[in-house]
């Protein structure tokens, strides 16, 4: 038999027949080489790893649809038999070391860092500032907001933000007086406060989801739902424009939530396209209509700025900056609350009642407004609320960058490496070399890795607010929720002010009971509520629901921002007002 004997005759083949005889054996082939390229010949062939997860990203898939939201923990484990340093799919390095975090993500504008398309794609909103691949033009665009968000503006802001916070807390009161008995997933109301100030503050919009029925748990659920279909647009980018021209009756048939999410979107549309037309009409009441507003919006700011060239303040571009401002702006701050208070009921008697007298101290006149500054020097509350953004994560998934002008060079530090003490030494020895990545590879870190690092957080599931006391100023560069460098998150001065309010204010008035079973009424503390009542500035007890577990307030799924095992009924709270 000769080799052109097992080849397609072609001489008198149709067209048709030459395609259908060509196209499979060049697809044949055109797979094996892309699998030895990707297993032998790829720049990161030698970078450690299962080899599936080398040759293909159904590998990542498979962990991130399909079971889903596990490939964070699978990372997890993967670093612990592979080393620090790993293939995460066919394009990505991943690296364990909490100290390479800083070379990762430099705070140095002129050392480049991209972000990636597939880590972009999951917004759906390509115009938004966290969406912007390029670090140049992400510069230009954060430059463009982030003036808003900066330490004086939010302090400026207290008003606005303490408005809400004490609209919540009325809420609450009234719960606790009109259904006692009827226990609340605080996600919502915390999500409600967040989505309301974000709304407020950088839209001047005025939405009131503390005051509605059920907190708006349809926002608070739609952007979840939003977020969570952000894995899906990952990995097949088709689905987002799919999913967007279904006619919405449909829509809504087929998933209420995400139908919600678009609803949201499309609000913020219709403000930008108003605030656009009014800013261009010859009718000077409307073209000056923004004055009006309490404050400045960030729409009225990037319609006129002048920094920004004319193809950035398009509607479709502003739209996607508003939308994403919200998705981000209120499940993050409202998950890192839910954590809070579980830990705080938890341990009312220790962690909370320490809290609790540094308060009383601080705020002897409970309904008097304190300035955000002065919340922010008391050393207990603060601690608190660090250890409520490490266990809140920020974004649970990985955190990837390009470093487009330079190779990065990894060799593990020491505090990596006690991490694979109980290791044969011959083994722990291959891990001490060094790696350079060349200019160009997509490498990642995990908060979630960072934060869970026993050498750098001693029981690290624990919430022990006491470790930022006992640390000092070191510990704070192993706190990674809200990213690090030029694209460390925007709002962090918010999040930050919001829950050094929220903390303050609720933990001054409520007092905290033994958990409880249905129904919600719990054993009377005797002296405490007697005196609580007497002195009017104690408003109620608060108790955890039977049932709710650290499950309810941990990360079971990776949705890019977490969320607790699939089924939990979320951290549920009994109110009760004297
Ligand atoms: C608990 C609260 C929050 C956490 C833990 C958090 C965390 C994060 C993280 C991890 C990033 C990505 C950083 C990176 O790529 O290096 C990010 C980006 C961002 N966050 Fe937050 N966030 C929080 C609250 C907020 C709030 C309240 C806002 C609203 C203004 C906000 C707006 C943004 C924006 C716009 C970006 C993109 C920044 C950029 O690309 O330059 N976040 N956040």
């Amino acid at each position: 038999m000769t080799l052109s004997s097992l080849l397609p005759d072609l001489s008198s083949s149709s067209p048709t027949h030459l395609l259908l005889a060509t196209v499979p054996p060049l697809l044949v082939l055109y797979t094996i080489y892309v699998a030895i390229y990707r297993l032998y010949l790829s720049p990161l062939a030698g970078i450690p790893g299962p080899r599936l997860a080398a040759l293909t990203q159904w590998y990542e898939f498979y962990y991130d649809i399909i079971l889903p939201g596990q490939y964070t923990f699978k990372t997890v484990e993967l670093h612990k038999k592979y080393g620090p340093i790993i293939r995460v799919n066919p394009w990505e390095v991943h690296i364990s070391d909490p100290d390479f975090h800083r070379e990762l993500l430099p705070t140095s504008i002129n050392k480049k860092r991209h972000r990636t398309h597939f880590w972009c794609d999951q917004f759906g909103a390509p115009g938004s500032v966290v969406s912007t691949v390029d670090h140049d033009h992400h510069r230009l665009r954060r430059q463009a907001v982030s003036h808003y968000f900066s330490t004086q503006t939010v302090r400026n802001l207290q008003p606005v933000i303490e408005e809400r916070v004490d609209a919540l807390l009325a809420r609450l009161c009234e719960h606790g007086k009109t259904k006692k008995q009827t226990p609340i997933d605080m996600l919502h109301p915390f999500s409600a406060m967040a989505y309301d100030i974000i709304n407020e503050y950088a839209f001047a919009k005025t939405e009131h989801a503390i005051e509605h029925p059920t907190f708006r748990a349809d926002v608070t659920d739609g952007l979840t739902t939003g977020v969570q279909y952000g894995k899906l647009f990952q990995h097949i980018p088709i689905l987002l424009t799919t999913l967007e021209r279904l006619p919405p009756k449909f829509l809504a048939s087929i998933s209420p939530a995400y139908r919600s999410f678009l609803a949201t979107r499309m609000s913020i549309t219709q403000q930008i396209t108003e605030i656009s037309h009014n800013l261009h009409s010859s009718d000077s009441s409307k073209k000056n209509s923004h004055l009006d507003l309490s404050h400045p919006t960030i729409f009225h700011s990037l319609l006129t700025s002048d920094a920004l060239p004319p193809s950035e303040k398009t509607i479709p571009r502003i739209a996607d900056e508003g939308h994403v401002l919200i998705q981000a702006g209120a499940v993050t701050v409202a998950w890192a609350l839910v954590i809070a208070t579980y830990h705080l009921l938890n341990q009312r008697t220790t962690t909370l009642a320490k809290l609790q007298a540094e308060l009383r101290d601080a705020i002897p006149n409970p309904s008097e407004s304190v300035p955000l500054a002065t919340l922010e020097r008391l050393p207990y509350l603060k601690a608190i609320v660090k250890e409520c953004f490490r266990l809140s994560l920020g974004s649970s998934s990985r955190i990837t960058r390009v470093a487009s002008d330079e190779a990065l060079r990894f060799s593990p530090s020491d505090l990596c490496l006690q991490s694979y003490r109980d290791d044969p030494p011959q083994v722990v020895e291959k891990y001490k070399r060094e790696w350079i990545l060349p200019a160009g590879t997509e490498v990642s870190m995990t908060s979630y890795q960072i934060s869970m690092n026993e050498e750098v957080f001693p029981d690290a599931h624990a919430f022990r607010p006491e470790r930022w006391l006992e640390g000092g100023k070191e510990l704070d560069r192993y706190l990674t929720s809200f990213g690090a460098g030029p694209r460390i998150c925007l709002g962090m001065q918010l999040a930050y002010a919001e829950m050094y309010l929220i903390l303050a204010k609720m933990w001054r008035v409520w007092e905290a009971g033994e958990q409880v079973a249905e129904g919600g009424i719990g054993a009377e503390d005797g002296e405490k509520d007697k005196k609580n009542k007497e002195s009017g500035e104690m408003v109620g007890r608060m108790r955890l629901a039977e049932g709710v577990t650290v499950r309810d307030a941990e990360m079971g799924v990776d949705w890019f921002i977490p969320a607790p095992y699939i089924g939990s009924k979320g951290v549920r709270v009994y109110f009760e007002s004297y």
